[in-house]
């Protein structure tokens, strides 16, 4: 009996989205497992490509004649079985490939490109030789990519059979290594050759005892030196004399912050949790025991002490030989945090930045594997980290949305983390201070367990919360970004030697009308979601519905002509600041002064020394942030995020805004709040105000139930594009149809309509969005779009499907 491979190519097509079936050649037939990387011949050219073994068989339904696997790429599988069960169901449930679905769980040093060469296989006049190849008989395609002529004169030597373009696929996976050292020889014979050493031979015999002591060990060289107190020389003679063999050794690529960290047993101790706490934490740790995949809803107000209750639910998986798995929304903005997780576990923790280069993300991922990391940290893509023997999973700040990928596969780290909660028996716990709807609605339900954290931890009550409107302020001192009461408020923290933080929100960008006067922003008659200006056609225009209007030039609501696009910038917002506070020390923080590496870190730093009175940024300060010298918390303008398209505009903002007061009052003195707004009566500001999550919750759950949208009902955006704006809306046309006949009476198709940024990257796209409740036909149908796609009729449009959209823009 032959044994044959299931192999998953990679040629991202529907057609290939199945394994496909490769003869096993002798001499690999030990050595091949499932999970492992392989090099296979695809197609009538058989050009070579990377695939991923995902089974065994012993027969197959394939007529013709099987192809052999080419290579192994791997010594030990890549994607252990969990992984590879994960891989085919986030496949199945994001309407995304397979293969992409395995490579979006590996470091990017694994995911090995094929590469086109072109080879010289016949003779060639000296002057193409030289011209095209540079005297060499081989080049990279890509060289050529670039110059229509060079590739027209390739393609006609490759008819003449004189030249031969190759898929290689290169592996970048590589491991460090520097210089180790291991005895050759054994005590006794060490012990010989010190007895026939010269007497003053000192360094020598430190070396010989040194080498006795290792005896069975690799040493990196400059650690021995280090421990022997002794030169490279002498390790060099002890090697001429044949008493040690230098033999590299490999070493991990640590991330440079990490060098900081104290030693495993100079650990941070538990802190001793208050009744709320230790409630959560008996809860979690029940289900720890019992290997019950529970999911918790840990709901705790700013500054209640969630973080202690995820370290020490934490320590409890580990003291029960398991594992822990901890999401964090973007790990660059939440240093803080990070940092306490490894002061209390040491060496046992892993982080999964994006900031890591390439190799660091690379070993970190290895010390996972190799279960030498027991507690990994990261963002959204370390739900995928590779560690056995789960034992509890954390989402901190719950309601992110940076835990949806917006590109393919378009997976959300909750459902992952769910997944994996259940194949592990493992609970899952969701954090936040202001969670999602979704999550707070199936809490209520009883699908998730719900714990609270009613009080901060100080006893303090939350910073009391003053509004002041923008509409008077300007009028009375004409356009600024600060009023008068903040202003007041920033001098006092100035003359206190306290610290403040004030928010620019720059969510969404300049593409709403919204009056000055009046605070109205123009909505959809029918959708009740804020109309987006396109200037291409100088129109107002909703992207749900399709309703079109022209620009306003009075306000429709107060007849005011101060009707304008709203936006505006942090470097701006400084200057502005120095000229009214020319005392004040600022540090500003946006994507301008953190992108460098390090910065966001090192600003903050500065910040928590008080090199600074003032921090100034975007929304990326407004999560995690614990500096016992801030009392005074503004945001300057709190309505940006209100007038987006979009139906979570209010829940994001209430998030927002909850989540930036909190920074503020979190030790012992007294903070303070101040928002700034051209809405105050808005309910998503004036519950923020009232710190009431409650009545915001309600009253947002009866809006969305009203229209119909999450977490009453489910939804799914479709996409298409097109550089020719009405292939398109045709393509989009066709799909809906196919939608229509396919899909229950009680879904509800919006659209086809141009997406709110209706051209990017020159393509124009075209979207519907589903909303559902129950729609047994809603998973084939959509397979059947994405089949369809791909077919000639679809030439050149690109379709996507994102089940669960955070945005709609
Ligand atoms: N049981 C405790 N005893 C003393 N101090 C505590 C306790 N628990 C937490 N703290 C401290 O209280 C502060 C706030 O806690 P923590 O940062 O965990 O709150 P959080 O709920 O995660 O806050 P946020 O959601 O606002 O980021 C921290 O400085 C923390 O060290
Ligand atoms: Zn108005
Ligand atoms: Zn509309």
């Amino acid at each position: 009996m032959v044994e044959l491979a299931q192999v998953v190519v990679d040629v991202p097509t529907m057609q290939t989205n199945q394994p496909y079936t490769y003869q096993v050649p002798v001499i690999l037939e030990k050595k091949l497992q499932v999970g492992m990387r392989v090099v296979v011949p695809f197609g009538n050219g058989h050009r070579q490509v990377q695939g991923f073994v995902v089974g065994f068989t012993d027969s197959t339904d394939y007529a013709g004649k099987l192809k052999p696997i080419q290579a192994v790429m791997d010594l030990q599988p890549v994607v252990n079985q969990e992984l590879l069960a994960l891989s085919k169901w986030l496949a199945d449930t994001t309407y995304s490939f397979w293969i992409a679905c395995l490579y979006t769980m590996l470091p990017n040093l694994l995911k090995g490109k094929s590469k086109r060469i072109v080879r010289v296989i016949d003779d060639l006049d000296e002057q193409t030789y030289f011209d095209l190849f540079n005297g060499k008989d081989e080049r990279d395609y890509t060289d050529f990519a670039n110059n229509p002529d060079a590739i027209n004169q390739l393609l006609k030597l490759k008819r003449a059979g004189k030249v031969r373009i190759d898929y290689e696929v290169t592996d970048r996976a590589r491991a460090k290594t520097v210089m180790g050292l291991t005895p050759l020889l054994s005590f006794e014979e060490l012990e010989d050759a010190r007895t026939s050493l010269h007497a003053n031979a000192h360094a020598q015999n430190r070396l010989l005892s040194y080498l006795q002591s290792i005896i069975g060990k690799t040493v990196v060289q400059k650690e021995a030196e280090r421990r022997a107190q002794l030169s490279s020389s002498t390790f060099n003679q002890g090697a001429k004399k044949g008493w040690l063999k230098k033999v590299p050794v490999e070493v991990y690529r640590r991330p440079e912050s990490q060098v900081a960290l104290p030693d495993d047993h100079q650990l941070e101790k538990p802190l001793k949790l208050n009744p709320d706490q230790q409630e959560a934490v008996d809860q979690i740790g029940a289900a720890v025991k019992d290997q019950t995949a529970t999911t918790f809803l840990l709901q705790g107000v700013t500054g209640s002490g969630k973080t202690e209750v995820y370290l020490q639910s934490i320590s409890q998986a580990l003291a029960r030989g398991r594992t822990a798995l901890m999401l964090v929304p973007e790990i660059s903005l939440t240093p803080q945090i990070v940092n306490r997780v490894r002061r209390r576990f040491g060496s046992q923790v892993a982080v999964l930045h994006s900031s890591l280069s390439s190799g660091e993300r690379y070993d970190e991922w290895r010390r996972i594997e190799r279960g030498e990391a027991k507690v990994v940290v990261g963002a959204r893509s370390a739900i995928f980290a590779p560690l056995t023997n789960l034992g509890l999973i954390i989402l901190d700040e719950e309601h992110e949305s940076s835990y949806k990928q917006d590109e393919s596969p378009r997976y959300h780290a909750r459902e992952v983390a769910k997944w994996r909660g259940k194949y592990n028996n493992a609970p899952v716990v969701l954090g936040s201070a202001t969670p999602s709807l979704e999550s707070r609605a199936r809490a209520l339900k009883g699908v998730y367990r719900f714990l609270r954290l009613p009080h901060r931890v100080n006893k303090q009550p939350l910073p009391p919360i003053q509004i002041v409107d923008m509409r008077p302020e300007i009028k009375k001192r004409g356009e600024s970004n600060f009023s008068a009461p903040l202003l007041y408020e920033l001098n006092q923290r100035l003359a206190r030697g306290e610290q403040s933080i004030l928010m620019l929100n720059r969510r969404g960008f300049s593409s709403f009308m919204m009056c000055r006067d009046c605070g109205e922003v123009l909505k959809c008659p029918n959708c009740d979601i804020s109309l987006t200006l396109h200037m291409d056609t100088r129109t107002m225009k909703c992207h749900y519905c399709g309703h079109e209007e022209p620009i306003p030039q009075i306000c429709p609501h107060c007849h005011s002509r101060h009707i304008r696009y709203y936006g505006t910038g942090t470097e701006k917002v400084e200057t502005e600041l120095r000229q009214l506070i020319p005392t004040a020390r600022i540090i500003r923080m946006d994507v301008d002064t953190t992108r460098r590496k390090g910065m966001h870190e090192k600003l903050l730093r500065k910040f928590g020394n008080h090199e600074a009175d003032i921090l100034l940024g975007t929304q990326m300060i407004a999560k995690g942030l614990d500096f016992p010298n801030v009392t005074l918390v503004g945001v300057l303008n709190a309505d940006t995020g209100l007038g987006l398209p979009d139906f979570r505009a209010s829940e994001r903002t209430f998030d927002l805004l909850s989540q930036v007061s909190g920074r503020a009052g979190r030790a012992n003195k007294q903070g303070q709040v101040i928002i700034q707004t051209f809405n105050p009566g808005h309910y998503a500001i004036k519950d923020a105000q009232a710190h009431d999550y409650e009545r915001f919750f309600y009253q947002e759950m009866s809006l969305r139930h009203q229209a119909s949208y999450p977490p009453y009902y489910y939804t799914v955006r479709l996409m298409a594009s097109h550089p020719e704006e009405r292939t398109a809306a045709q393509a989009m046309a066709k799909i809906h149809d196919q939608l229509q006949k396919a899909l229950a009476p009680s879904t509800i198709i919006l659209g086809p309509t141009p997406r709110a940024i209706a051209r990017m990257k020159r393509r124009y796209y075209y979207q519907i969005v589903i909303k559902y409740k129950r729609d047994p036909a809603l998973h084939r149908v959509l397979f059947e779009i994405l089949q369809n796609t791909q077919s000639k009729s679809f030439k050149d449009v690109q379709v996507s499907i994102d089940p669960d959209p955070q945005y709609f823009m």
